[in-house]
């Protein structure tokens, strides 16, 4: 069938390009304040609506800007694999969303129909969104834009990021895939793998950043029953002026402090906190005056030891066991795993697409980026693998192999998770037998700072080596190489954001003094040489 082109035109003209809005697709989908995104939603409905009918497989949407203020809205774009929109179509997402009227729009969709010998057809796409009051209006303009092409749209409602991207997965793979399904799988799966380990006496006190996630953790808990305790704070979800608002996973570990709405002695206890879509996980206790983090490079490194002490225990140490980190890892985290044996690390530009791709790579790839985001990723031949130790080894063998493949069950494949996430710490801190103080000292964290410049045109700033160098402008690299050798254990970089209108600094240093002093002196040089705005920093 061909495109019906009235039909599109009639929904596109609802939806009028802002000539001053040019939306960039970024490191996760589209992103900015709510008012300025129903025509890049309309269009990006479209897109995955072409997608569907290319791959034969329904693909999914969800509206969210994640940790970002309540008035920002935005949108995850999902394949059919659950995985994040294949970035071979990125660059299109760009050009329709920057298509200048209606018409260029459907010029631009013959285009992509011809290209892709894509069939107009029946296909679906899933749309779900965060608790946003801006939702309502973005969801519907994502079903016109589906809709307009003729494809269907699937309204899941308000979930987790993780949620939808799970479940298109499962739709995709004639698997049970209903809401119900995706808290029943985790909660079966943790009790898996758990079987046979203590239950913990503690409570789990979970800040929720009055998101989503305070739902899906409420009947995650019903699920659980006792096997796993949690009490949740900041559950004021759709509560006008409360979405991350000095909570959850990102103020957290930025801030380096507990949520504001919790006291110290809450926040002394076994603590986790998730972001406002909830695929960010960090734990954190307060120990008198200071805030222990564990954040994603922890959560990593504690993944890494679980996996690796199953592999053992199912004699399969021979397996490709890798860690995918950015360059914004601690470099104490990536010290610790590389000294681990058979473990191989490796580094990534910033974003989940770039790590899940790598981590994809091995039998087993564990990613997660230092602000929580991350997940296990356990591949099909190495299920093969396991199915047969199960059958043939003795009993200790069979009992790590089915540990294994509960693991493999719990860790989210699709995405990074925050509850799967949760379940998974929870597991690994038993059977390893921890507590969060032996945990947080599997090693201590180099001081880091982190700043923000601002700049005429971020995409001045080029970087290689997984954003670990810059090659533009012209002497920069050479002025953060110098700086960073006049501090013990100095490192920095410099990087343009994919979500934000700045140029990111990251320093770390032996001392905390070295680091704060390292990332001043790199911002300096960055507003001189790369256009900074406003005042010199
Ligand atoms: C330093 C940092 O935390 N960067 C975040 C942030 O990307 P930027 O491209 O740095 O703005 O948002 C991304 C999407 O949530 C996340 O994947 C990434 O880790
Ligand atoms: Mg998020």
């Amino acid at each position: 069938m061909a495109l019906d082109v009235g039909k599109l035109l009639a929904g596109s003209v609802q939806y009028p390009k802002l000539p001053e809005v040019s939306p960039s697709y970024g490191t996760a989908g589209f992103r900015s304040t709510a008012v300025l995104l129903p025509c890049t939603v309309f269009r990006c409905g479209v897109l995955m609506a072409l997608r569907a009918m290319h791959t034969g497989a329904a693909t999914g949407i969800v509206i969210t800007a994640s940790h970002n203020p309540e008035q920002d809205n935005g949108v995850k774009l999902v394949e059919p694999s659950g995985h994040m929109l294949s970035p071979s179509w990125e660059a299109f997402a760009d050009r329709l969303a920057n298509a200048p009227d209606d018409d260029a729009l459907a010029e631009l969709c013959h285009e992509l129909i011809s290209q892709h010998s894509i069939s107009i057809g029946n296909a679906t796409v899933m749309v779900a969104h965060d608790s946003r009051p801006s939702a309502v209006a973005l969801v519907a303009a994502a079903g016109d834009g589906i809709s307009c092409v003729g494809a269907t749209a699937y309204a899941c409602g308000l979930l987790t990021t993780p949620q939808l991207h799970w479940m298109v997965m499962k739709c995709n793979r004639k698997l049970p895939h209903s809401k119900e399904d995706y808290f029943h799988t985790l909660a079966e799966a943790y009790e898996q793998l758990t079987a046979g380990a203590a239950t913990p006496d503690e409570v789990i006190i979970v800040d929720c950043a009055n998101g989503v996630g305070a739902n899906a953790l409420q009947q995650l808990q019903e699920k659980l029953g006792a096997k796993l305790r949690l009490k949740l704070f900041n559950t004021e979800v759709g509560v006008a002026g409360k979405l991350n608002a000095d909570c959850g996973a990102d103020f957290v570990q930025k801030e380096r402090t507990g949520p504001a709405s919790m006291t110290l002695a809450e926040c002394s206890g076994r603590c986790a906190s998730i972001d406002g879509d909830a695929d960010r996980l960090v734990f954190f206790s307060q120990e008198g005056d200071t805030l222990a983090l564990l954040d994603g490079d922890k959560i990593a490194a504690l993944l890494a030891l679980l996996v690796q002490q199953l592999l053992k225990a199912a004699g399969l140490e021979d397996v490709s066991l890798g860690v995918v980190q950015t360059a914004y890892a601690n470099g104490a985290s990536t010290q610790f795993l590389q000294q681990l044996p058979h473990c191989t690390v490796q580094c990534t530009p910033t974003g989940v697409k770039h790590l899940h791709a790598a981590a994809e790579k091995f039998d087993i790839g564990i990613y997660f980026e230092a602000n929580g985001h991350g997940t296990v990723l356990i591949g099909k031949p190495f299920l093969e693998k396991l199915q047969k130790t199960s059958q043939a080894g003795g009993e200790k063998l069979q009992e790590a192999a089915r540990q294994l493949e509960a693991l493999a069950t719990l860790s989210n494949q699709a995405v990074g998770d925050a509850l799967s996430g949760l379940l998974m710490v929870e597991a690994a801190l038993q059977l390893l037998q921890k507590d969060l103080q032996s945990w947080g000292a599997l090693y201590r964290d180099l001081p880091s700072r982190q700043r923000k410049v601002s700049v005429r045109d971020r995409s001045v700033v080029k970087t290689a080596d997984a954003e670990r160098k810059a090659v533009s402008p012209a002497g920069l690299q050479e002025g953060l190489d110098k700086a960073a050798a006049s501090v013990k254990s100095g490192r920095v970089f410099v990087r343009p954001s994919g979500t934000e209108d700045v140029v990111r600094v990251y320093a770390e240093a032996a001392t905390q003094e070295d680091a704060d002093g390292l990332a001043l002196e790199a911002a300096r040089l960055l507003h001189h040489l790369a256009g900074g705005t406003g005042a010199e920093v």
